[in-house]
């Protein structure tokens, strides 16, 4: 079976800074990737390339079978699902929060004239269930909480039965409660072995869901490591990664970092 993602020496290059650099990587269906690296490594971009939103400037890429540059790129959106801050500010705040999911099926962010049959508020219904979301269906997005938001936003991203999901900082903002909260719900979506290929960028360890199989290690725009999550996040490489030492652990499924602590040597004592 052809990979979902297929990526060749891809750069990208913008006013004379190199925002990739010969990029190399493959995502196949059962894979559930977690992008890492620190601010401006060129996660964002990556996922723009990967999402159909970005050519690069060199090299091939290969998403869902459909080679970047020969194809229509407004076919391959929709078998794409996103969830992203950026696309958040387009969702209109007066918009309910049904019509924010149902209407993914006509890539616009808010109902405007077009009809939906009883099969979308169907599927609607169903991702609000999975979501945990059921009972905010007539509530307005605006006046939902930022853990809320964040639950909608992932029902609209699988409303279409996209075959790739890329949610980039799903956790961002949310407080711990929120964040544990979400990170299980994600955890729930990627266990299931029908649910799309899905990539998840984050700054923090502690927001990859349990599950997650492969991480990809960005920084200043090459991969220092992309491979099975276990072979990856190993505290040589997230050191070399955030230019810290760093101490990784790993617990239920579940992964943490923290500075490693140089212990002062007092002269004469061991
Ligand atoms: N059009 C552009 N021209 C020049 N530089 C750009 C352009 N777009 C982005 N950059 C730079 O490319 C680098 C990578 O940006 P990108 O947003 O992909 O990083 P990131 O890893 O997602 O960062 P963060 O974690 O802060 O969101 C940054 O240094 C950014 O300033």
């Amino acid at each position: 079976m052809a990979p979902v993602v297929e990526l060749a020496d891809v750069s990208i290059v913008r006013g004379g800074a190199t925002l990739l650099d010969q990029v190399n990587w493959v995502i196949d269906e059962s894979d559930r990737w977690v992008i890492i690296g620190p601010n401006g490594a060129g996660k964002t971009t990556l996922l723009q390339i990967i999402s159909a939103h970005m050519h690069p400037s060199s090299g091939m890429a290969s998403i869902l079978d459909e080679v970047l540059g020969a194809v229509d790129v407004f076919e391959l959106r929709p078998r794409i699902g996103v969830t992203s801050a950026a696309l958040a500010e387009r969702i209109p705040r007066s918009e309910s929060v049904g019509n924010v999911i149902v209407s993914a099926g006509y890539a616009v962010v808010g109902r405007w004239t077009e009809q939906y049959d009883a099969t979308d508020f169907q599927r609607a219904g169903q991702l609000m269930h999975q979501l945990h979301i059921d009972r905010l269906g007539k509530r307005t997005f605006g006046t939902l909480s930022e853990g809320e938001r964040k639950r909608v936003q992932i029902a609209r991203a699988l409303m279409t039965d996209p075959e790739l999901l890329l949610l980039d900082e799903p956790a961002a903002g949310l407080d711990l409660a929120g964040r544990e909260s979400l990170v299980e719900t994600l955890g729930e979506i990627v266990a299931d072995e029908y649910a799309p290929a899905t990539v998840l960028v984050t700054h923090h360890l502690e927001e990859i869901p349990a599950g997650m199989t492969h991480a990809l290690l960005l920084k200043g725009g090459r991969v220092v490591a992309a491979g099975p999550i276990d072979e990856v996040l190993t505290d040589d490489r997230l050191s070399e990664t955030f230019d810290l030492p760093l101490v990784v652990t790993q617990q239920d499924g579940r992964w943490s970092a923290r500075a490693r602590r140089v212990h002062p040597t007092t002269s004469g004592q061991e």
